[in-house]
């Protein structure tokens, strides 16, 4: 199974000049490490020690089995999992250098730096224009309504949806399609200025359409942000991300460039996920 040749096929082509340019080059800088992260739910051990560099400006994929810990160690990187009751976390995760599970560090303020995208688009039941301020607004980024004009207008602008929108930012979020919602909710995620953006299976609920425009979107996004990615779409990971890293049972088997671990995987568990062997 060839892989790599989605990354051609989609609605990418153009994209695919972005993946060539020399900037791909250079080693990006790293911008998250994990290492050691242990995650518990009670007595039951979701993840066994993982230890990862995740690279700035670029798109990192989670892939693996249903079951192999991929939301759970997401959750770790915002502290979702805090949310959980029984969770227990250890090890140590740093974002830029700064340990994210420091007693002193302000939950809230880590949840705008490290933004959140689920699975299935979840607008609240408000406008699209207050959709979007909600995050502003809480945070004080505005002075001014010009201001908050200025922030909604931009983030939509770089969720790719501004256009269709742009006369009806008073009508409710909900009323927009699956896909138009889920680029609201990055446009939500988009208008705290976050570092990293972090999504759990984003397309899984949307059609091949409004999935390839996602793609494009997070093609482009990676320009700015750090962006990590769960999916269960071997053809996505491979077609979207630079890095990809495979999980089992818990623990992290192989990560590295996607190309190296569709082509090249050296461990045999890997290869049997990527063959379509286990999963
Ligand atoms: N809230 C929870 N309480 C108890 N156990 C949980 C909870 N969330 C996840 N688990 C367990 O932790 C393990 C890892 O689950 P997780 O959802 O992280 O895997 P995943 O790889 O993301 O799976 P999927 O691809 O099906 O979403 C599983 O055994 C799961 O049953």
């Amino acid at each position: 199974m060839d892989l790599l040749a989605g990354k051609v096929k989609p609605t990418a082509a153009k994209s695919l000049s972005a993946k060539l340019d020399p900037m791909d080059m250079i080693e990006p800088n790293i911008r998250l490490t994990a290492r050691d992260v242990t995650v518990h739910y009670g007595a039951k051990q979701a993840l066994h020690g993982i230890s990862i560099d995740i690279p700035d400006r670029a798109v990192t994929a989670f892939i693996g089995p249903s079951g192999c810990g991929k939301s759970t160690f997401l959750r770790c990187i915002n502290r979702m999992n805090d949310t959980i009751e029984g969770a227990k976390v250890g090890g140590k995760i740093e974002l830029d250098g700064q340990d994210i599970y420091a007693q002193d560090l302000d939950v809230v303020e880590l949840r705008a730096r490290v933004g959140m995208v689920f699975q299935k688009p979840n607008p609240f039941p408000k406008s699209i224009y207050d959709n979007v301020a909600y995050g502003p607004r809480i945070h004080g980024l505005a002075r001014s309504k010009t201001d908050l004009d200025e922030i909604v207008t931009s983030s939509l602008r770089k969720a790719g949806l501004f256009e269709e929108v742009k006369d009806r930012l008073q009508e409710p979020g909900t009323g927009l399609s699956g896909g138009q919602q889920q680029r609201l909710c990055i446009a939500r995620a988009i208008a705290v200025g976050p570092e990293v953006i972090l999504m759990d299976e984003p397309c899984s609920a949307l059609d091949p359409i409004a999935t390839a425009i996602i793609e494009e979107l997070i093609d482009e996004l990676r320009a700015n942000y750090t962006i990590v990615i769960v999916t269960h779409s071997m053809q996505q990971a491979a077609r979207v991300s630079q890095k990809t890293a495979f999980f089992h049972l818990g623990n992290l088997i192989e990560q590295g460039d996607t190309e190296e671990i569709f082509t090249n995987p050296v461990n045999k568990q890997t290869q049997d996920y990527i063959m379509g062997r286990i999963g």
